[in-house]
């Protein structure tokens, strides 16, 4: 068990071994990660003040209305990431497409691909609730020396190499995991270092919290509408407590703490839901399958969703084992009915 109060970098390297590659290469995209994420804690840290606050005025491809901290955000992460010459391609939220980076002597010798979501819960920034970054990184499919291509970043979460994200709430926290456990880093503003403050984290293997935007109730799918009910009953440990923050991050994080469910399914006004596969539900479901729980579209497990699309959406149920397989089991239900 590692000891507690290490640093991040320290932690790094000891756990070296971990990493399927070269653990420079992962100090390097980590370490560009914790370094953006430190000045966009700083900006987030004063949401509310004028200059940061409310709308820029731009649409993303996702047709949602941009916010100042999103594109903030966006700007600071992929402008750390692109000068460490460790990425050859970044695929974010805020961008319709991939970003191709060359490297310092445009020779495409960098071997990862980063697709983030800069700014996760963007409703909440204005309202001074917990909000995140989520981040997913795999090694290149084509070959080293040549442009990124598409093909790069549809690859199958099964074949990230690490993920990620970072919560901005009452402490800041980055959580992440190289396909060995998960561990999660406090921020220590005063110094500015992150310390190792969740070591190999685990997801309870059930709850009594379950985390669903109930105000699509009447869109819902019947295996969905079911399972809330059955979260509802007064039977057995339940009725569970619904906690919905409007955070992804903050709601799986707390999640994965205290034991629960999230959902965030497909509806009669969205027929793919409305979370991103590729730097959303993957990084997540990558980061939740390590701390013991699942994750699944309600029926197929998300790791092993082929993507088509860089923003493609999906049905997305994760948390404490059992209660995902109890969701199912409706899912499974209602559908041969
Ligand atoms: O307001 P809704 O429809 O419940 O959606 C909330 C969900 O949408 C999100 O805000 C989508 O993420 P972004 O803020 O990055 O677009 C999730 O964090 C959150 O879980
Ligand atoms: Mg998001
Ligand atoms: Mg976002």
């Amino acid at each position: 068990m590692p000891a507690k109060n290490q640093t991040i970098g320290e932690f790094i390297i000891e756990n070296q071994s971990s990493f399927a590659y070269t653990s420079g290469e992962l100090s390097r995209l980590i370490n560009s990660i914790r370094l953006a994420a430190k000045v966009v804690n700083h900006e987030v840290n004063k949401a509310g003040l004028v200059d940061i606050t409310g709308a820029i005025g731009g649409v993303n491809v996702q047709g949602e209305e941009q916010q100042k901290l999103d594109v903030y955000a966006n700007e600071r992460f992929i402008e750390t990431l692109t000068n460490r010459e460790i990425v050859c391609g970044i695929a974010s939220e805020e961008n319709d497409d991939f970003i191709t980076i060359e490297g310092q002597n445009c020779d495409h010798k960098n071997k990862y691909v980063v697709l983030i979501d800069p700014l996760d819960g963007s409703s909440n920034i204005d309202v001074n609730v917990s909000v995140g970054t989520i981040f997913s990184i795999y090694r290149r499919v084509t070959p080293v020396g040549t442009p990124v291509t598409k093909e790069d970043f549809l690859q199958p979460g099964n074949k990230q190499v690490a993920a990620g994200y970072i919560v901005y709430g009452t402490s800041t926290m980055l959580v992440y995991t190289t396909g060995d456990g998960v561990n999660g880093f406090t921020l220590n503003p005063a110094i500015g270092t992150y310390y190792l403050s969740h070591p190999n984290m685990k997801f309870p293997e059930t709850g009594k919290i379950y985390s669903i935007n109930e105000g699509n109730y009447n869109h819902f799918p019947q295996g969905v509408k079911d399972y809330i009910k059955y979260c509802q009953a007064e039977e057995g440990d339940r009725p569970y407590t619904a906690r919905y923050i409007g955070s992804l991050v903050s709601d799986v994080h707390r999640n994965m703490i205290k034991g629960g469910i999230y959902i965030y399914p497909k509806s009669s006004k969205s027929s793919n839901g409305k979370l991103r596969l590729l730097y959303e539900c993957n990084p997540m479901a990558f980061i939740v399958e390590q701390a013991g729980g699942k994750a699944s579209d309600g029926f197929t497990r998300i790791l092993d969703i082929k993507p088509t699309e860089l923003h493609q959406r999906v049905p997305f149920f994760c948390g404490s084992k059992k209660m995902v397989e109890k969701a199912e089991e409706f899912m499974e239900n209602a559908s041969k009915k």
